[in-house]
């Protein structure tokens, strides 16, 4: 008797074919992140050619049928920033989670999917699975141009040794999401940034709503999911994956909102000629004080890019800066001029210096 198991396949010698090119495809792919790997551990500091080079050859390859190398390389690109910050392959990369919030949209368009991706409750835990060594990496969100700082990330930075090693930019466009009419919602779920970047579309469409502060977008489209009458405002791919109906897009107050991530680690990053320092410091608690530590950055012609107060916890009318300033640390400029604050300040925290981040689509 003839079984299935002796049969010969039909597709016997293209199933070979295929398995050959795929063996050949992964010892590429190997080979070219040791060589990605080695690039950087022998050029600290210089930003990988073949990041660039690569981009130049998805431009020429262009969308090719329905599946477009274009795409390919773009997630070799990505994988190219793990290698350029450093994760060793089994170390994962925390987000404010679950899935599918803007946390995690920023981690894929900064790492690619490829990534190892591991999901914390609170922006907290991403910096104490980071500090702890149990991640390698970390993405949280900073500053957003409507709303201004994200008080939770700024306060982790005072309290746990982390470096700020890269940023990334996304635009957030926010989704209301359910399961049933506009007209029978009672409760809108979000995290407290998302309702503040909506506050006023929220006021004119949905006056009679509770607004429910939850953990993260993403949780408001799960409980919007299982809870008749809540509506969920967090991003379109959240209500995709949870299966929910647009009931208004694009219900942000701002067009172009745009909100900032840093890539917190545990090591220094290198100059690469386009740089930022984050850093933070207390001062004295005397007229003049800060203007004192402006003319140090006007005296050297350092142009900040941010700054920020915020109260230090339990101790009344006393202030953390947090500034953000155009340079590399490891610059002789920069460096001089954080010596000379380190003996205007009571306490001065390096954050680290990175790559200047750019907008992604
Ligand atoms: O809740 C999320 O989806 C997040 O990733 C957090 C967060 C934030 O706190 O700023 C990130 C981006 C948006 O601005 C809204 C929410």
């Amino acid at each position: 008797m003839n079984t299935s198991s002796d049969r010969p396949h039909p597709h016997g010698t293209a199933d070979d074919a295929l398995l050959e090119l795929d063996q050949r495809l992964l010892q590429l792919l190997t080979e070219r992140m040791e060589i990605c790997r080695q690039r950087q551990l022998d050029n600290p500091g210089v930003v990988l050619p073949q990041i660039e080079s690569l981009r130049e050859l998805a431009e020429e390859v262009g969308p090719v049928s329905h599946v477009s190398p274009k795409r390919l390389m773009e997630w070799l690109m990505h994988g190219d920033n793990l290698c350029v910050h450093g994760t060793r392959p089994c170390q994962q990369i925390a987000f404010l989670g679950p899935i599918y919030s803007y946390s995690y949209l920023a981690a894929v368009k900064f790492f690619g999917l490829g990534a190892d991706f591991v999901p914390v409750a609170t922006i907290s835990g991403a910096f104490a699975e980071v500090a702890g060594g149990h991640a390698g990496l970390g993405v949280v969100p900073i500053e957003n141009s409507t709303d201004g700082r994200v008080v939770d990330t700024l306060g982790m930075f005072a309290k746990m040794p982390v470096e700020i090693c890269g940023e990334v930019l996304l635009p957030i466009h926010h989704f209301l999401l359910g399961r049933c009419a506009r007209t029978e919602i009672h409760e809108v779920h979000s995290k407290p940034q998302a309702l503040s970047q909506c506050r006023r579309w929220l006021a004119e469409h949905l006056p009679e709503a509770r607004l429910v502060e939850v953990s993260s977008t993403a949780t408001a489209a799960a409980t919007a999911a299982t809870e008749p009458g809540v509506a969920a405002i967090a991003s379109r791919e959240a209500g995709v994956h949870h299966g929910l109906r647009v009931i208004e897009a694009n219900v942000e107050d701002q067009k172009d909102n745009v909100t900032r991530f840093a890539i917190i680690g545990n090591r220094p990053s290198p100059p690469t000629g386009r740089d930022k320092t984050s850093l933070m410091f207390q001062l004295e608690h005397r007229p003049g004080a800060l203007a004192d530590a402006m003319v140090t950055f006007q005296m050297a012609e350092v142009n900040l890019t941010w700054i920020e107060s915020f109260p230090l916890p339990n101790c009344p009318n006393e202030y953390l800066f947090f500034v953000e300033l155009e340079g590399h640390r490891d610059t002789p400029a920069i460096a001089q001029v954080l010596e000379k604050l380190k003996q205007q300040t009571l306490r001065l925290e390096l954050l680290g210096s990175y790559a200047r981040g750019v907008v992604v689509s």
